[in-house]
């Protein structure tokens, strides 16, 4: 094997100590960070991921309530849901699970969370301030991602990325945070003729497509970085989009699944929950000067 496996854990424990000392400070001026994570109809596909949410905000010091609606609810009743959790000032942060059911369109539902309490950055107004590269409440996962190849020994400008998967709340992210960085980005998909050909060009792939064993060695130029997103469970155990040991012989890094992105996701999400506590604190304060 050649490949350095980046150990998502400690990165995400670093980002975690100081979230906690933030969280006390905030905890101290009376504004605790609060967070509410909502799931609708099949809470399977993200259940890992809210109970992974729940232990980390413990030891962040960031309540949490996790919420499962039916999935016989309607998009006005989520909404009207939604709209109580915006009034409410103790509560500073709501996280939408995805995938939601068929019949709630999901733009609808981010665009009805308070742009100051979208932790997860996917309010339409969040996702447009990544295109002016203004990342005051990133999206996690892409986010995540990024700050994992910003750490290794690569300069990010003129650096060739290959991005695998496009969708709103990874890949495009990661694209334009990419871009930002300087680097040259190259955007794979489904109907990408051949990916081998892109990703083999390439200094950094990002995968997130959610399919075990899609990235091979081969693909891989000696020696790249490989930020593996996915998560899919595959007989009880789970797993990342690449199939690790060919990964490994090839890559100079690579991130494991368990124990890479995943937890580093979580750091991310803890430390926007702290920050948006932060802005609305700021927010009510500067509201109440006006108002004196
Ligand atoms: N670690 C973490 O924190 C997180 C992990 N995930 C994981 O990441 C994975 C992706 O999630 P998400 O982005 O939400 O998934 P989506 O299903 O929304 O998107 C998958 C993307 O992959 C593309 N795609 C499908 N087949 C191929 C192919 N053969 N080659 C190249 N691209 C393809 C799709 O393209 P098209 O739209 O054109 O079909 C789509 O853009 C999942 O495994 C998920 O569990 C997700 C969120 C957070
Ligand atoms: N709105 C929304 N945002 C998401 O980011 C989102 C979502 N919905 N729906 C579900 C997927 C999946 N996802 C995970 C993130 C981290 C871990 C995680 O922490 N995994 C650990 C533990 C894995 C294990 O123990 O098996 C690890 O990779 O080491 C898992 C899954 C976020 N998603």
């Amino acid at each position: 094997m050649n490949a350095t496996i980046i150990d998502g854990k400690s990165f995400a424990e670093q980002t975690l100590a100081q979230t906690r000392a933030e969280a006390q400070a905030l905890s101290a001026a009376g504004w605790a960070p609060r967070l509410v994570s909502i799931s609708v109809g099949d809470v399977a596909a993200a259940e890992l991921y809210v109970r992974n949410q729940q232990k980390r905000a413990e030891a962040a010091g960031v309540g949490f309530e996790a919420r499962n609606y039916p999935a016989s609810i309607s998009l006005e009743q989520l909404q009207g849901v939604l709209a109580g959790l915006n009034a409410d000032p103790r509560i500073n942060g709501i996280i939408i699970q995805r995938p939601l059911p068929a019949h709630i369109p999901v733009k609808a539902l981010q665009k009805a969370v308070h742009p100051l309490k979208d932790v997860e950055g996917m309010h339409p107004a969040s996702i447009g301030n990544i295109v002016y590269n203004d990342l005051e409440l990133g999206p996690c996962t892409a986010v995540a991602a990024v700050e994992i190849l910003k750490s290794l020994p690569l300069q990010m400008e003129g650096l060739n990325v290959c991005v695998i998967g496009h969708s709103e709340i990874v890949g495009k992210p990661i694209a334009f945070l990419m871009m930002g960085l300087g680097a040259t980005v190259t955007v794979c998909h489904h109907m990408t003729r051949q990916v081998a050909v892109h990703s083999r060009a390439a200094d950094a792939v990002f995968v997130a497509v959610g399919k075990p064993g899609l990235v091979h060695g081969d693909m891989l130029k000696p020696g790249a970085a490989l930020i593996d997103i996915g998560i899919n469970r595959v007989d009880g155990r789970t797993v990342g989009d690449a199939d690790f040991d060919s990964c490994a012989e090839v890559a100079g890094w690579i991130t494991p699944v368990p124990g890479g992105v995943g937890p580093v996701t979580v750091s991310i999400l803890m430390k926007n929950a702290v920050r948006a506590t932060r802005l609305q604190m700021e927010h009510y304060q500067a509201a109440f000067a006006a108002a004196v």
